[in-house]
């Protein structure tokens, strides 16, 4: 595929102890593409993006971010970089408020610390107005305009996760990871997502994210890395993908791709 690369990751190598989590995993990743990280439970996924956002420090390899080192930095500074995140299991602040709770990403973007922003009381009335109006933004963007004086405990948990997306967007991100956004989501709530998930790389924000469910990632994928305990066993098209060998191998006896 041709395009401007934005992220490259080359020889990661993450081991636990005794067990090699990624063995040499290199990815490509280019500027506004979808792109998926599939594979068996155990092989690697949320690993690789630990290791690219500085959650955890790889054992060999290194990453670039539009060609400027990234490796070893902290997950702040890979924040401020451009790569915004959500996780696996929701961490928001669920007695908090929907606003408040995007107004957390916005920190690290704006000059005051984070319990100014979380009190609104901006160090500067003009920097209070931008936050504002960003939150507003997004909001309305990730259609939870309605929803923003919220607690997040009140909210169904599909929407829950897109506050969290309404966080991460709240970075400013060149770039979007999602650990398994859908995981949790009624069938309805998955259609909603593909959309926004859509509407995100419009944005031209490069958007990579690991997920189970083959029907979502045949509708948004642009591009898929598969791994397979720990190394990088193949990379194409959904459609190159579902007839890969190596690929029906790692599923077979499990699930088989199609149903994953
Ligand atoms: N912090 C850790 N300490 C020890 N082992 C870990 C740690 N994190 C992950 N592992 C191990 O590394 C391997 C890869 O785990 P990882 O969570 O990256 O897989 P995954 O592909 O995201 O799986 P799933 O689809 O189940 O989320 C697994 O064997 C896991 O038990």
């Amino acid at each position: 595929m041709d395009g401007e690369v934005i992220l490259v990751a080359e020889g990661i190598t993450k081991k636990f102890g005794g067990l090699v989590a990624l063995n040499k995993v290199d990815v490509v990743i280019r500027k506004g593409e979808r792109h998926v990280m599939i594979g068996p439970n155990g092989s690697g996924k949320t690993t690789f993006i630990n290791v690219v956002t500085g959650v955890y420090q790889p054992d060999e390899g290194n990453i670039r971010l539009q060609d400027e080192e990234i490796t070893r930095l902290p997950p702040h500074k890979i924040t401020e970089k451009g790569i915004g995140r959500t996780f696996q299991n929701i961490r928001l602040f669920g007695s908090m408020t929907v606003w408040e709770n995007i107004a957390v990403g916005m920190h690290c973007r704006t000059q005051s610390g984070l319990i100014e922003v979380l009190l609104r009381l901006g160090r500067e009335r003009e920097e209070r107005k931008i936050i504002e109006k960003k939150i507003r933004e997004i909001s309305y963007f990730l259609g939870l305009d309605k929803v923003l004086n919220q607690n997040v405990r009140s909210l169904p948990y599909g929407k829950q996760r897109i506050v969290e997306i309404g966080r991460a967007m709240a970075t400013d991100p060149k770039m979007l990871i999602l650990d398994e956004p859908a995981a949790g989501m009624n069938s309805q709530e998955v259609v909603e997502l593909a959309t926004i998930i859509k509407k995100i790389s419009q944005l031209g924000i490069t958007v990579l994210l690991i997920e189970h469910n083959m029907e979502f990632v045949k509708d948004i994928a642009d591009r898929i890395t598969v791994l397979d305990a720990g190394q990088k066993i193949a990379e194409g098209n959904f459609e190159e993908i579902q007839s890969h060998p190596k690929v029906v191998e790692a599923y077979l006896g499990t699930r088989g791709v199609a149903n994953a």
